[in-house]
């Protein structure tokens, strides 16, 4: 259970950061709508996170380019079936890969680029209806903390985008290269540095 609610989602919030940080347009539109909303006398609280829709859009594009369990849990079929013209025997062991879903070019256009506008008027969410994104995995074993993961990635990300500006260490190759260990992680860890970007009364309020 702590692996589980920990390591995914300051999982998910170095993916995303990493994102934006290659993508100055994207941070520049979450600093505008972060402004907007929740202003530069104060940082943002659970009660901003519902208004912040251009943020969701950020997190679901990040959640499908780079979801953090790349392959659901195992599930056993209960009988025999046929699936995309392939025999599945009853009691095969099946894997999902939610990665792979994503990244379909049938199912996405260019599925590699990063565009969170993508998500602008679409009715697909995360939360295991929509088969085209699987982030949290469907059905009876989908994950019990997904509502506790997305708030918690949310007010994380939205207060790191708030309170600062982002760059990378000089002397660094960012890269968005992936590795697969419990979860999918960066291969070359995130290293950023943070300039603040709100008065300095409200980091001391904090
Ligand atoms: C953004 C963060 C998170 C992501 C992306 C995520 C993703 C997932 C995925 C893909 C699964 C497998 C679901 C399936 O196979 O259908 C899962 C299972 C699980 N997750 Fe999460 N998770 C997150 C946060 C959390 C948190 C915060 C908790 C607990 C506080 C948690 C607890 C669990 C547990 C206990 C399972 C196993 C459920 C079962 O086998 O029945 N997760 N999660």
């Amino acid at each position: 259970m702590l692996i589980a609610g920990t390591d995914t989602t300051t999982t998910v919030s170095e993916w995303l950061m990493g994102a934006v940080m290659h993508n100055p347009r994207v941070m520049a539109k979450l600093h505008e709508e972060l402004d907007s909303v929740v202003g530069n006398t104060r940082m943002v609280q659970e009660s901003d996170l519902q208004k912040l829709e251009y943020l969701q859009i950020v997190l679901k594009e990040s959640l499908r380019r780079y979801p953090p369990g790349a392959l659901l849990m195992p599930r056993i079929s209960r009988q025999a079936a046929t699936v995309g013209g392939f025999h599945v025997p009853k009691g095969t062991t099946l894997l999902v890969n939610a990665w792979a879903i994503g990244m379909d070019p049938a199912v996405w256009e260019n599925p590699t680029q990063f565009h969170p506008e993508r998500f602008l008027g679409s009715s697909i969410d995360v939360k295991g209806h929509n088969f085209e994104l699987l982030p949290f995995g469907s059905g009876r074993r989908k994950c019990p903390g997904m509502g506790m993961g997305l708030r918690s990635v949310e007010l994380l990300v939205a207060n790191l985008i708030h309170g600062f500006n982002w760059s990378f260490v000089p002397g660094t190759t960012p890269s968005m290269e992936d590795v697969f260990s419990t979860t999918a992680q960066l291969k070359t860890p995130l290293q950023a540095m943070a300039t603040p970007r709100l008065p300095k009364e409200v980091y001391i309020k904090v």
